[in-house]
């Protein structure tokens, strides 16, 4: 007789215990600027977390120091409980990477190279599960040097999630998709983190950060300016709404905490109000604030009395 019995959990040890990114006071300079200046952060286990920023805000200095790929001048850098500038050949292997840079080997086909890359990883997704992840069936046995630059995204990121990586670093990983392509990946994404893997990308595409990440964080110029959940980013800034209505042929706007308040004010005369609108900032109105950048745009429409 056989008696199957459940192997003992190993205790949780100091590095699973630990955020999967820890830094602390983070600094990188170039030519005695800091283009990183002081950033702390910790991205817990199995979170999705999106850093946004304008070009030149420190993003890729940042996750390239994480990747273990770029020194750092000052601070504490923690992956997967291991220091990222010591990290060695098994740390590389639970860390998935998606940078901004183009693959070389342009001679194989899509499959050839991802069946190539699977030989460098212990269990590899099988290739064609990847190919289809990331959209590009009808590719399969085209050379690489012949995709489009979008195409060229997708296969980078199936490349960086081929080896089941603990931690997945996007770096932009939709620039150049079209928009179906960057549905699908944001599926991939999703399929991650429902196995549990932590996701930190980079994007300027809010729409994408909304839609993904657990927390975002804002960097401009080299500092975390806010970090929060996508819907409490700016919470200050949404507070207050702006009213808007056409009056004596101009246009009335109040701003306001209470907007419902004043609909009934003016709800309660005695004609119709043209015009009337209740506005919120949207994120990108919150984002453009938080980096410095008055927003020119009404903020979209939320529930339009006209
Ligand atoms: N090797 C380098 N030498 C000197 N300066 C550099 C170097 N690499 C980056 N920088 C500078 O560091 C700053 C931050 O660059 P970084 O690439 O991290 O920005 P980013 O937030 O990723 O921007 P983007 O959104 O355009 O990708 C920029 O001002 C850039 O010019």
């Amino acid at each position: 007789m056989t008696t199957t019995q459940a192997a003992p959990r190993p205790a949780a040890t100091a590095t699973q215990t630990e955020p999967a990114v820890r830094m602390r006071g983070l600094v990188k300079r170039y030519g005695g600027r800091a283009v990183v200046d002081g950033l702390d952060l910790d991205v817990a286990r199995g979170e999705v977390f999106a850093l946004l920023g304008p070009n030149g805000a420190g993003k890729t200095t940042t996750i390239e120091i994480l990747e273990g790929v770029r020194r750092r001048d000052d601070g504490e850098v923690r992956v997967l409980g291991v220091d990222a500038a010591r990290g060695g050949r098994d740390w590389r292997a639970r860390i998935g990477v998606v940078s901004q840079g183009e693959g070389t080997a342009q001679e194989l086909s899509v499959r050839e190279m991802l069946d190539h890359f699977a030989g460098y990883h212990a269990t590899p997704r099988p290739t064609t599960e990847l190919i289809g992840a990331v959209g590009l069936e009808e590719k399969a046995a085209t050379r690489v040097g012949r995709l489009s630059g979008g195409q060229r995204r997708r296969l980078a990121v199936a490349l960086g999630v081929q080896g089941r990586p603990e931690l997945v670093f996007l770096d932009e990983p939709t620039t150049g998709m079209d928009p179906v392509a960057r549905r699908q990946f944001w599926e991939l994404i999703r399929g991650l983190r429902a196995d549990g893997t932590t996701v930190l990308l980079t994007t300027h595409y809010l729409d994408e950060a909304a839609e993904l990440a657990d927390r975002v964080g804002v960097v401009a110029d080299g500092r975390l300016v806010e970090v929060a959940p996508p819907d409490e980013l700016g919470a200050e800034l949404r507070r207050l709404a702006t009213v808007r209505w056409a009056e004596d042929g101009a246009v009335r706007e109040v701003r306001t905490e209470s907007p419902g308040a004043v609909l009934r004010d003016l709800l309660a005369g005695p004609g119709d109000v043209p015009g009337l609108t209740v506005t919120r900032p949207s994120l990108e109105d919150v984002y453009l604030s938080l980096v410095g950048t008055p927003s020119t745009r009404p903020a979209a429409p939320e529930g339009d009395l006209r």
